[in-house]
């Protein structure tokens, strides 16, 4: 090739570079379609932890010997995985045949669909029980080898009661966001397997790969042992926690989150920026914020309020701790007091410690992500 190349002649061999990219793209998804029917036919998982490692590490040795940019060549890897992952899942195996038929109870909600869609991607027989055909209940349930409950948290209760008695040796489960009292009335209800699930992911994810659901176990874990290996057959993690432990831990993750996300786009909407204008001067990580406050405000309200409802006496104390630190700061700020400023500080990078830096790093790639999307969205406008 001629070293000076005119811009016109570099931007044609720069298409020729990414168009045989795109063509080499089509080939790979050929491939791992391949791969996910060996792994459908198999019973094996989607995820392959120890390929990937062995896949990545070697294409950042390549990279650094070619003088491309390992992280670069990372990130495209772990984009390339992701759209795996989507294409497999169209057709998944079936590793515990024994739970078909399934009766999603509230199958008609966003949780329920997504739980129902996967099951049958793996060839599950799968009935929905809704609203719409409580006459029919004792039908839809007839037989049932699993019964998964996917209902609002306020509802739970009331809809177990009315639950028909079920087949002994049916799995009882439900997927609610707490899980003490949800246990306790499944076990009451039910004296066979019960299991109390808490998937930590809403109903928009694009795949089940390395997605973690906890696992409060009931009664007779080896009767829904097949039931959690498939879930880690999709890809997930499973995490098995004691119930308590776990509503404590959401205390924290899920009921504060939302609390403080709540009250900061309450707060926003009193200002006299619009969103627009705060996004038009937006740094990356305030951008980045904006999504992770204005997707709460995309989803349902009373899915969030009954969510800190349903805590709120528990969290009462958290909640005094909070605000205790917030006017604390405050007061700091006021008498310009540095060192003690500094000493919060300190006090929270101790607790962070090693995790700061991982966070740091990790937090770089997903900004450069909302840096993209922004040029992308004003572009578009
Ligand atoms: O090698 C496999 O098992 C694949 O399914 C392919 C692939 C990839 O895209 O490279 C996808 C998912 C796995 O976790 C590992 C690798």
């Amino acid at each position: 090739m001629r070293d000076n190349l005119s811009l016109d002649e570099l931007r044609v061999q720069i298409d020729r570079c990414d168009s045989e990219l795109v063509s080499l793209l089509a080939e790979r998804r050929k491939l791992t379609e391949q791969v996910g029917q060996i792994k459908q036919q198999q019973g094996a998982a989607l995820h392959a932890p120890d390929r990937e490692a062995v896949l990545i590490a070697a294409r950042r040795q390549q990279a650094q010997e070619k003088g491309v940019n390992p992280e670069l060549v990372e990130d495209i890897l772990r984009r390339m995985m992701r759209e795996a992952y989507e294409n497999q899942q169209s057709k998944l195996a079936c590793t515990a045949p024994e739970l078909s038929p399934i009766v999603i109870v509230g199958g008609e909600g966003a949780m329920g669909q997504l739980f129902a869609k996967q099951f049958r991607r793996s060839g599950y027989e799968v009935k929905v029980l809704d609203k719409g055909h409580q006459e029919d209940a004792a039908d839809i349930l007839s037989g049932a080898k699993l019964v998964l409950v996917s209902v609002p948290i306020n509802s739970l209760e009331q809809v177990i009661e009315d639950l028909p008695a079920l087949d002994p040796e049916c799995i009882l489960a439900d997927i609610t966001s707490v899980k003490q009292a949800p246990l306790k009335s499944l076990l009451k209800k039910h004296p066979g397997p019960v299991v109390g699930l808490h998937p930590m992911f809403g109903p928009d994810i694009s795949h089940w790969v390395k997605q973690t659901v906890v696992a409060c176990h009931g009664r007779d874990q080896a009767a829904y042992d097949g039931l959690l290996k498939q879930l880690q057959i999709w890809g997930c993690h499973i995490v098995s926690m004691e119930a308590k432990k776990h509503d404590q831990a959401m205390q924290i993750i899920q009921v504060m989150r939302h609390l403080t996300t709540f009250v900061y786009g309450q707060f926003l909407a009193k200002q006299c920026h619009t969103l627009e204008e705060l996004r038009s001067c937006s740094s990356p990580i305030y951008q980045l914020e904006l999504m992770m406050v204005g997707r709460l405000f995309a989803q349902s309200p009373e899915l969030y309020v009954d969510i800190m409802l349903a805590q709120f006496d528990d969290v009462e104390g958290l909640l005094a701790s909070y605000q205790d630190t917030f006017a604390q700061t405050l007061q700091n700020l006021k008498q310009r007091d540095k060192k003690a400023l500094i000493e919060g500080f300190d006090k929270a990078q101790t607790y962070f410690s090693d995790s700061a830096h991982t966070f740091l790093a990790q937090s770089r790639g997903i900004l450069n992500k909302a840096n993209d999307a922004k040029v992308l969205d004003e572009l578009a406008s």
